[in-house]
């Protein structure tokens, strides 16, 4: 065997759910449970009706892969800086301690006002480096990080109705967000690197919810109960949202947080756009604000800004030295 391999996934394994009426307010209740019901079952949902335009995902991809086909010296002007903004060459990243590095390259950024400025009260943030050689990355960038980010508060509403909560219960302090943006480049990986070889290790996601928009390309393997692999093909218009480990934590491991990883066995490029959601710093990440103070949590309260911060210290051989 050359690849790690999956198997083909039955088609209601993972659901598709259209938020239209979730984002447009006619029907909340009915897209609520639905998300709640993927979200107590693997974590992982395919979504449709997110209102992203075609347009927007095109800029980014096209950009996004004028950036990576540029050559190693132009790319090292924008080195991932100690707050985790810029480029992450291969081999940057490590899903854990036994495994390969990551294959992958990625660009990453995070949220800042019109001048270009960002908050500067948290390690894992700072400003973003944009490419001077490619001076159209940041306005596409920024463009799909607001689009992104949009669903994803849509989403944060539709998890609290699922929940019985009241609506802004998770956007309660997320005025400053920790969310950042990605682009992902996945080379072709040759087949003799070997089937311990991947573009993203084994991993489950650090934060409270990941919005994935993968290319046609696939590569995309999900880990079910039983332990086996399976395929998460790309379906067109759709993006794929799990639920990462701070929303698993905070919801007293109700909604399931899911290892997933990616090979690119196709033989060309893959790229994905990533956002990953996660409220202020400060934001306390406690079972007992759902299930009341008599709630037992397997897992003791944190925030979302201390935890982060020792998930990315353990990943990124690059935060250690600092
Ligand atoms: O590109 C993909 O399909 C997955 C990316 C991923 O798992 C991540 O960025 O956390
Ligand atoms: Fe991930």
């Amino acid at each position: 065997m050359v690849y790690a391999e999956a198997k083909p996934m039955d088609s209601n394994e993972i659901p598709v759910i259209d938020i239209t009426s979730l984002r447009d307010g006619t029907d909340p209740h009915s897209v609520a449970k639905d998300l709640h019901a993927a979200s107590t079952g693997l974590g992982f949902i395919y979504i449709s009706g997110h209102g992203i335009p075609e347009t927007c995902i095109s800029a980014a991809r096209n950009l996004a892969f004028d950036f990576f086909r540029s050559p190693p010296e132009q790319k090292e002007t924008v080195r991932v800086s100690a707050s985790h903004r810029g480029w992450l060459a291969s081999g940057g990243a490590k899903m854990g301690d036994k495994l390969k590095a990551d294959l992958k390259e990625s660009f990453v950024w995070g949220m800042q006002d019109e001048n270009g400025d960002t908050v500067a009260d948290h390690p894992l943030r700072g400003r973003n480096q944009w490419p001077e050689f490619l001076p159209d990355v940041e306005p596409a960038a920024m463009d799909y990080f607001r689009q992104a980010h949009e669903v994803a508060h849509h989403l944060m509403r539709g998890f609290a109705l699922g929940l019985g909560l009241e609506e802004g219960f998770f956007l309660k302090t997320a005025s400053r967000p920790l969310s950042r943006a990605s682009f992902v480049y996945y080379p072709a990986q040759p087949e003799d690197m070997g089937a311990d070889q991947f573009g993203v290790g084994p991993h489950t996601d650090f934060g409270v919810l990941t919005l994935l928009c993968q290319d046609a390309v696939g590569g995309l393997q999900i880990e079910n109960i039983d332990g086996e692999w399976l395929q998460a093909p790309p379906i067109e218009g759709t993006l794929i949202v799990n639920v990462a480990d701070l929303l698993a934590r905070w919801t007293g491991g109700a909604y399931k947080s899911t290892p997933h990883r990616v090979v690119n066995s196709s033989g060309r490029e893959r790229l994905s756009l990533v956002l990953a959601f996660d409220p202020n710093p400060e934001t306390v990440i406690d079972a007992r604000q759902i299930f009341g103070a008599g709630h037992m949590p397997a897992e003791s309260a944190t925030t979302c800004g201390e935890y982060l911060q020792w998930r990315f210290d353990r990943a990124f051989a690059y935060r250690k030295t600092e």
